[in-house]
């Protein structure tokens, strides 16, 4: 089947402006044996060269840039040399934020909140333990989101009538679970982390758990937004902090577990009442003064509805930063799909172009499509049977790919009204989109006018980009199975 491979031309190389793209020729294809080539025009620079070979070839990812930063070499993982659990208090009710659901099980993108915290955590290949602690009502209920979204080594415990007496259960677990049949390994270091804070990074992980190594325990701080001031008991002001002097204390924290876990033995019953800061605990009881290390922004707590729909943003921002173009041998299509990829790459960190008609061998694409991508566009023969797109979607639901995130796929169609009886044709579209949005794949239309005229062409690509940005982020159900126009 077909691969395209990407000599160095494509990424950083082939640089094609808009400006460029309008006075210059578009790809000027030429073959060569089994070789298709492109040569991508360009300001006075020597056009990149494209070759889409018809052997079986790795097809090179063309990384722009980690979707975290810049570089395609993944970082090396650090591990410190310790063993560590976390232990994820979420046996709240969520009364600041309202409604009936507590809010770590309130959904974002149809998954609940407490797994995004959960996966966070799960990410990291060193913490070997992950308990989360929930009220006796909900245990059930976190047992089946673990089962759903296949969390693995996570643990359930009960949670108590305060965050500090969950906290504590969490622990005892720990600590007691030598009588249970699937002991959980009791561990040097333990990391305490707000199930509802799910923007937890591997960085700020390793600091606070290295941190406790060092020095007993270690919580992640961050500046305080609002001076704190104190009134005086008739209400009114009585002085006010230099707020320069002062920190909000976060989440995460990390502590020796027997130092916490002590503390919280010796821990009186107003303490663990009314009580919000374990780091006060691990000094009250254990004379352990945590290092405070400066935590990144993103580490705040979903507390009122404001925050859930902020987290909802923030998680489709996140998830819309890499987009995965496919088109299949044919050049026009491949036209389209440089273009695309080169008119995308000012709008997401990172555009992969993959010019194949599927292979029946889906390691090979799995591996290059799934690498975090969740936005795919598909450029199809015709509509009347979208064969790439059914293709793609196979191999998304073979590899569970929208099991943590909804999917988008978008359906590109060149000129769609030639040779095809159009209502059939978006009928049997439609439905197919309302199947597999059971899936969580979210599939829309998107017909791109396909002209030989440069100008209005590059005009046609940045509609179409700007209209697939909006499909992508939006990530609205109501459109899906539906035929946008660019
Ligand atoms: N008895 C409790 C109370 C709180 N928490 C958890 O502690 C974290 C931070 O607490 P908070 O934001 O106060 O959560 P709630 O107590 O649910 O919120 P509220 O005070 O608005 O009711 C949350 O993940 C919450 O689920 C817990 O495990 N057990
Ligand atoms: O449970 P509450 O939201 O009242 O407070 C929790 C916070 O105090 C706590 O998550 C951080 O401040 C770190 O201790």
């Amino acid at each position: 089947m077909v691969f395209a491979t990407h000599s160095q031309a494509w990424g950083s190389k082939v640089r094609r402006s808009a400006a460029a793209a309008r006075d210059k020729p578009l790809l000027r294809p030429w073959r060569a044996r089994n070789n298709l080539f492109f040569r991508g025009g360009g300001e006075g620079r020597k056009g990149a060269t494209i070759r889409i070979s018809t052997m079986e070839l790795p097809v090179t990812d063309l990384r722009e840039g980690s979707c975290g930063g810049k570089g395609s070499e993944a970082p090396r993982e650090r591990r410190p040399p310790v063993s560590v659990a976390a232990v994820l208090p979420a046996g709240g009710s969520g009364e600041r934020l309202g409604g009936c659901t507590p809010k770590q099980f309130c959904a974002l993108l149809g998954r609940p909140l407490v797994s995004y915290t959960v996966r966070a955590m799960e990410r990291i290949s060193w913490i070997s333990d992950i308990v989360v602690v929930v009220s006796p009502e909900n245990v059930e209920v976190m047992k089946s989101i673990i089962k759903k979204y296949g969390h693995k080594r996570t643990t359930v415990a009960e949670g108590g009538m305060t965050r500090h007496r969950s906290i504590f259960n969490g622990l005892k677990k720990i600590a007691e679970s030598h009588l249970l049949s699937s002991p959980l390994q009791k561990p040097e270091v333990v990391i305490i982390h707000d199930a509802v804070r799910p923007f937890v990074e591997e960085d700020i992980l390793f600091k606070v758990v290295m941190a406790a190594k060092e020095h007993g325990a270690a919580g992640a701080i961050c500046p305080l937004v609002s001076t704190v001031i104190a009134s005086s008991a008739d209400g009114c002001l009585d002085h006010s902090l230099d707020r320069a002097k002062y920190r909000a204390s976060e989440m995460p924290q990390a502590f020796l577990f027997d130092i916490i876990h002590q503390a919280y033995h010796q821990c009186s019953d107003y303490d663990l009442d009314y009580g919000t800061e374990c780091l006060h605990l691990a000094l009250k009881y254990n004379k352990t003064n945590a290092k405070l290390i400066e935590g990144p922004p993103d580490l705040w707590k979903v507390t009122y509805k404001r925050d859930l729909y902020a987290a909802d943003s923030l998680i489709k921002d996140n998830i819309s930063q890499q987009v995965c173009v496919l088109t299949n041998m044919k050049e026009d299509a491949v036209q389209v799909g440089f273009l695309l990829h080169e008119t995308l790459k000012s709008h997401v960190k990172l555009v992969k172009a993959i010019s194949t008609s599927l292979c029946k061998n889906e390691s090979h694409l799995q591996n290059i499509l799934l690498g975090q991508c969740y936005n795919f566009i598909c450029i199809n023969d015709n509509l009347s049977n979208f064969q790439e797109t059914h293709q793609l979607v196979e191999i998304l639901e073979n590899t569970n790919a929208s099991l943590l995130y909804s999917v988008v796929l978008i359906s590109v169609y060149l000129d769609f009204f030639e040779n095809v009886s159009f209502i059939s044709a978006m009928q049997r579209f439609t439905k197919f989109a309302k199947e597999v949005e059971k899936k969580n794949i979210l599939l829309y239309g998107l017909s791109i006018h396909y002209q030989k005229d440069n100008l209005k062409l590059q005009e046609t690509m940045d509609s179409a980009a700007a209209l697939i940005m909006a499909l992508i982020r939006d990530r609205n159900p109501a459109y899906v199975g539906q035929l946008l126009v660019a």
